[in-house]
């Protein structure tokens, strides 16, 4: 297929389905009739079971094939027609004709998010290659700080020096941290001076973190000053909207006389016992704020540490936005997120390829991708009719006036008794803002595109220490449960409003969490069988013996086949396929207890940002590839747990050759947790496990093994 556009000659962008197809089918027949099968031989085993506890445990395996069953079964629709896209920015209309660009940069902690790179993101947007007029850049400040405020007034100076110079230059990475820490574009003297200029912002903004407050000393005028004087009362989660335009296009100039974007610092007011909803709620004043100052039809959102790495990326999504027959119902052009700076193996899995770069073509052939939060493309009329609100887009006319109004609109009690959060703006209910949002977005009947162009478009920090990467994912499995278990499920309600093959890619998504079950069943219970010699799986001369090889084998070589089909390495691949081992017994499990005590109401936890600072050391370890587990952390714990019980079963069961299944897992268990037993028993360096977590995983296998005795022997 190759589906042009009837209007456009020639189209803006064309799309195919991906060449594979038919072999994925193919392949997902066979693998299902070998599921049948499996469940056949289970059930039936359970059935001719000699014992009670032997039907039991059988039970929970199969508890746990069914589980894999279900996510493999949602699974397939990724697979089933995934699309390849194409656009053409040099077929777009005269720049006269291109909408206004709104874009949204989100911070929330100068601590965990320092403000020069956020001002460097901000930047790399200002210098977006979009006519000037018609961009405006807002930074929300969930952290209400005023270095961070401070921070943007330095880059609203640098950025009159550093948009020409980027233009002239014809730079194509414009987040100046990230020019000036590579060899830069031997811009000669001008770029020596920008340099140093940049240097010296950096120590000022850097010497303000430190001392933790901007003394008003600092401000370069007296206007400024007045500002700074106000923070002294302010908190975090108490005080005032504060709105300050930094640079206004229809003033400022840059250094060669060229109009300038707009650049608007923006903290929503907070107050204590009023919930703020987290990224959502800050993104929703901001829509409304910016509806009053500049209201374009066009959003970008950007997370603070995901700058721009190619400054005609606007001009792709107007591919699809001015594209009459695409734009018709599009919601969102998506792109993908990918992550610098990850080390060889990437041992984390940082790269989060399936979720960021597989599944996202998969879900285009239903209707789109999910909304990941940043890099997106948003069309301000999906999230709301913004001509019902009060000022609309005044280009600054009176400004007092206006600034009045933006302020007015970001009040932390606006919201109450109106559908915002729920019908308009990003949706509130789940810690993964952005899964919610665009899972309603397509069960209202909008689209969404996955632009992935061959050039990279934005590039961010993947958390780089374990114990970061795992609290990240057991956020995710919260906020996506709170999804696949809401009353509007992506199982039933997604499966009828967006269609069956959208609703089970979402599904998919909402329950990673449930594979904790099967994982954490398959890395302890036929460990203890071999431990304690009672066989769960068939013998090697029994034909069933090979259905199980079939099914993990051909589910490992096709993931395998996959990743490395998109531009993956096998060691890559095999630290992927680790972490997932990895997050399912640790980041799935825990984050399946805090989502089920936040239904019970025990305890709740909010949206814990993810720290983008690392002190030498650790980025020194993450750099070789030594894994990390420096901190005391229940997910340590349960790893050790496992590892240790993997080992103890393997050494007691090596020579128990019937129980060939048993001990192949084993040996798959011991080769998953080699750096587990680095960090347990080789290792000397601060990365290495302590003796609190050591002590505890040596304490549960005890106990794992007693109640193994009691259920496989007694
Ligand atoms: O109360 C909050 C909390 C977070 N943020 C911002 O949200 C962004 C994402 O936060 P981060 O801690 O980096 O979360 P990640 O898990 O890395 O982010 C992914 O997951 C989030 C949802 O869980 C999405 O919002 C993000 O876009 C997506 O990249 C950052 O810019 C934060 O400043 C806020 O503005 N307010
Ligand atoms: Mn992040």
């Amino acid at each position: 297929m190759a589906s042009t556009n009837a209007n456009l000659n020639p189209p803006l962008n064309t799309v195919h389905l991906d060449r594979w197809i038919p072999l994925y089918r193919a392949h997902a027949l066979l693998y299902s009739t070998a599921i049948l099968g499996l469940i056949y031989h289970r059930v039936t085993s359970i059935f001719t079971s000699p014992t009670f506890i032997d039907a039991c445990l059988l039970s929970s395996l199969l508890l746990s094939e069914l589980v894999l069953a279900f996510m493999w079964v949602c699974s397939q629709s990724f697979k089933w027609r995934p699309l390849d896209r194409q656009e053409f920015p040099e077929r777009l209309p005269d720049r006269a004709g291109w909408p206004k660009l709104d874009v949204f940069v989100c911070t929330a902690d100068p601590y965990k998010e320092p403000p020069i790179g956020v001002v460097s993101t901000a930047l790399s947007a200002l210098a977006f290659d979009y006519p000037a007029e018609k961009l405006s850049v807002y930074v929300s400040d969930d952290g209400g700080a005023d270095v961070t405020l401070f921070a943007f007034m330095e880059g609203a100076k640098f950025a009159r020096h550093w948009l020409p110079f980027c233009r002239e230059n014809g730079v194509k990475v414009r987040s100046p941290e990230v020019f000036f820490a590579s060899d830069g574009c031997g811009g000669g003297t001008e770029e020596e001076k920008l340099k140093t200029m940049y240097q010296t912002m950096k120590e000022r903004v850097e010497s303000v973190l430190e001392k933790g407050s901007v003394s008003p000393k600092l401000a370069s005028s007296e206007e400024d000053q007045q500002i700074f004087k106000k923070w002294k009362e302010f908190s975090r989660n108490n005080h005032p909207s504060v709105i300050q335009v930094l640079v206004k296009s229809s003033k400022d100039r840059d250094i060669t006389g060229q109009v300038m974007p707009n650049l608007i610092y923006f903290s929503r007011e907070k107050r204590p016992n009023v919930p703020h909803h987290f990224k959502a709620g800050a993104l929703n004043a901001l829509l409304r704020a910016s509806a009053v100052l500049t209201n374009a039809p066009m959003i970008l959102t950007v997370d603070c540490d995901m700058y721009s790495t190619d400054p005609t990326s606007p001009q792709r999504a107007l591919c699809y936005f001015l594209d009459p027959v695409a734009s018709a119902k599009l919601a969102y052009v998506q792109f993908p997120q990918r992550f610098q700076g990850l080390n060889k193996s990437d041992i984390y899995g940082g790269e989060l390829k399936h979720l960021y770069m597989i599944n996202p073509r998969g879900m285009d052939g239903f209707g789109g991708p999910n909304y990941l939060g940043s890099n997106a493309f948003l069309a301000r009329r999906a999230l709301f009719d913004s001509s019902l609100e009060a000022g609309n887009g005044h280009d600054f006319i009176k400004p007092e006036m206006v600034i009045e109004m933006a302020s007015g609109v970001a009040a932390c009690n606006f919201e109450s008794g109106t559908k915002w959060g729920d019908g308009i703006g990003f949706r509130y209910g789940s810690l993964s803002e952005d899964f919610h949002t665009g899972f309603r977005l397509q069960c209202e009947g909008w689209n969404s595109v996955f632009c992935d162009p061959p050039q990279l478009a934005f590039l961010g920090d993947a958390p780089k220490s374990l114990h970061d990467a795992l609290s990240q994912c057991k956020r995710w499995t919260v906020g996506q449960f709170e999804v696949g278990f809401a009353h509007h499920s992506t199982l039933t309600f997604g499966v009828r409003k967006a269609s069956l093959g959208l609703g089970l890619t979402y599904s998919h998504l909402a329950f990673w969490g449930i594979w904790c079950i099967p994982i954490s069943t398959y890395a302890l219970l036929p460990q203890l069988a071999l431990v304690y010699s009672r066989p769960l799986f068939p013998k090697p001369s029994d034909p069933w013996f090979y259905l199980y090889g079939y099914l993990f084998g051909a589910a490992y070589i096709q993931d395998m086949v996959d990743f490395i089909y998109h531009k993956g390495t096998f060691r890559c691949w095999w630290s992927d396929q680790r972490m997932w081992l990895i997050r399912s017994i640790t980041s799935f499990t825990f984050g399946s207890i805090q989502f089920i005590s936040k239904q019970l109401n025990i305890s709740s936890q909010g949206f814990n940002v993810t720290s983008k600072v690392m002190d030498d050391e650790q980025i020194k370890r993450y750099d070789e590839g030594v894994f990390d587990f420096g901190v005391d952390s229940p997910f340590f714990v349960i790893l050790g747990t496992t590892a240790l019980l993997n080992l103890c079963a393997f050494i007691v069961g090596i020579f128990r050759y019937s129980m060939v299944a048993e001990i192949f897992l084993a040996v798959f268990g011991i080769t998953s947790c080699w750096p587990v037993y680095e960090a347990m028993l080789l290792r000397s360096d601060n990365g290495k496990m302590s003796e609190r977590v050591k002590i505890r995983a040596f304490f549960a296998a005890g106990i794992v093994l007693a109640v193994g005795c009691v259920l496989f022997i007694v």
